[in-house]
């Protein structure tokens, strides 16, 4: 019998270390120990700390595909979410999508290097409103969101078995 690949297989619940951070390593977006993951790497803008900015380049191929040529809608969806989702660091919380709205304005190619972005806009309470899109390199808009993330406190983490990130 063939050995599992534990890279693909181990739940997150049988992982031994709870640190929320550590256990991020097999995040589809961003986890650079998941196989199958975009890998995305972000950096962030913080010159204005109130309004943390985070940016990428990508380029998929096939495996992502929906429309022949073009990145699958939901894998557009997960792009914006992640860009989002990079933002909450950098304002110091942990924080989950609790929800977004796209405004699919072009189909976005495949095979070629595209930039995602986004942009904290405002708080309100434990709610963040973020944006985030894509683009080409000429600055034309392809796809964009507006997401609603809630921050997650320390007694929701430790009922999910998670310790907070070392600071
Ligand atoms: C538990 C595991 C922890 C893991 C931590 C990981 C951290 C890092 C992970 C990185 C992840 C990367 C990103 C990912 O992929 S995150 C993965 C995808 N997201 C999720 O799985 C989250 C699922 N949702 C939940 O678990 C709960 O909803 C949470 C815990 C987030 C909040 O549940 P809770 O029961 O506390 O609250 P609520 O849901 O009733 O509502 C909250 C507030 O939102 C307001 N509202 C709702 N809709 C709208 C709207 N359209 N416009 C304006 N406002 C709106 C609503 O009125 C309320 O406001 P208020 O009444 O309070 O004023």
């Amino acid at each position: 019998m063939p050995i599992p690949d534990t890279s693909r297989h181990t739940p997150a619940s049988m992982d031994a270390n709870p640190n929320i951070e550590k256990r991020a390593s097999h995040c589809f977006g961003c986890g650079p120990a998941n196989p199958q993951g975009l890998h995305l790497v972000f950096t962030t803008d913080t010159s204005n700390p109130d309004i943390p900015v985070a940016t990428t380049q990508f380029q998929l191929d096939r495996l992502h595909e929906g429309p022949p040529g073009y990145i699958h809608g939901g894998i557009v969806a997960t792009l914006l979410d992640e860009a989002m989702s990079k933002l909450n660091r950098p304002l110091n919380v942990l924080a989950m999508t609790r929800h977004m709205e796209i405004d699919y304005l072009h189909p976005v190619p495949l095979y070629q290097s595209l930039v995602l972005t986004s942009r904290h806009l405002s708080r309100e309470g434990r709610k963040l409103f973020h944006r985030a899109e894509i683009q080409r390199p000429d600055g034309t808009v392809l796809a964009r969101a507006k997401g609603l993330f809630i921050v997650i406190d320390a007694r929701l983490l430790a009922l999910a078995g998670l310790t907070q990130p070392e600071s």
